[in-house]
């Protein structure tokens, strides 16, 4: 009967049927209005001891348009002359990365399971124009450990790749509060953010960051830091 398969999904709308990849999770609304607060407090600490800094590309020095600080063991750094990496120091401050905010702890553990906590907190800012090009979390992060992320203030246009840089690319709507994770068969899934809806909104001007925008926190695990070698 015709309209049996059209009732199947009564609530499924075009918007929510990105079928993800298999170990790509997306948590909508994972933390409400309060929990979101809650951890904008926290960062908001981190920054006043590790200011958002701006990055650049290695060999052009072009800059990243997401400006970025870390918190945690290792921060990821890059600039012109020593490319990619993880250092264990504020490249401006020179001071030593504050610790992971204890929220965020358990969010990892909560999700992951994952007995070993993440080493590694990046915090990216995006303005009106900031956008992060398709890539890997790959560099000297561990692929055991899953990737844990959390998005803060104006929607972003997310893009989920494949496992190849010219798989089709799926867009995915991220809101305040929601939670992606990825691991297993999709620790390496190419990813990025295609841009940020701005004044979609007010969690960041209400709580003091004036130009709005999108707060994004990535928690992974470093093996093997760059500044060990050295
Ligand atoms: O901003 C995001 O949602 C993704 C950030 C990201 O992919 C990264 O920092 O590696
Ligand atoms: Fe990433």
């Amino acid at each position: 009967m015709g309209h049996r398969s059209r009732s199947r999904h009564p609530t499924l709308f075009a918007s929510e049927a990105v079928d993800l990849p298999p170990g790509f999770h997306h948590l909508p609304g994972f933390y409400d209005a309060a929990g979101q607060r809650s951890i904008l407090v926290d960062i908001r600490a981190v920054l006043a001891d590790a200011p958002l800094f701006q990055q650049a590309m290695p060999k052009t020095g072009a800059p990243l348009s997401v400006k970025m600080s870390n918190a945690g063991t290792f921060g990821w750094v890059t600039d012109r002359e020593g490319g990619y990496r993880y250092q264990s120091r504020h490249p401006t401050t020179g001071k030593q990365w504050p610790p992971i905010p204890s929220s965020l702890l358990e969010l990892w553990k909560k999700l992951t399971g994952e007995v070993i906590p993440p080493n590694l907190c990046l915090i990216n800012f995006y303005d009106a124009e900031a956008r992060l090009g398709l890539h890997q979390d790959k560099g000297e992060s561990s692929l055991d450990a899953p990737v844990v992320s959390v998005s803060l203030g104006d929607d972003a246009t997310f893009l989920v790749g494949g496992m190849s840089r010219k798989d089709p690319v799926r867009r995915l709507r991220l809101h305040s509060g929601d939670v992606v994770w990825f691991g297993g068969p999709a620790r390496l899934i190419y990813h990025g953010v295609e841009g940020i809806v701005p004044g979609s909104s007010s969690l960041l001007t209400d709580e003091g960051f004036a130009d709005g925008g999108r707060i994004n926190l990535t928690l992974r695990r470093i093996d093997r830091p760059s500044d060990e070698m050295t």
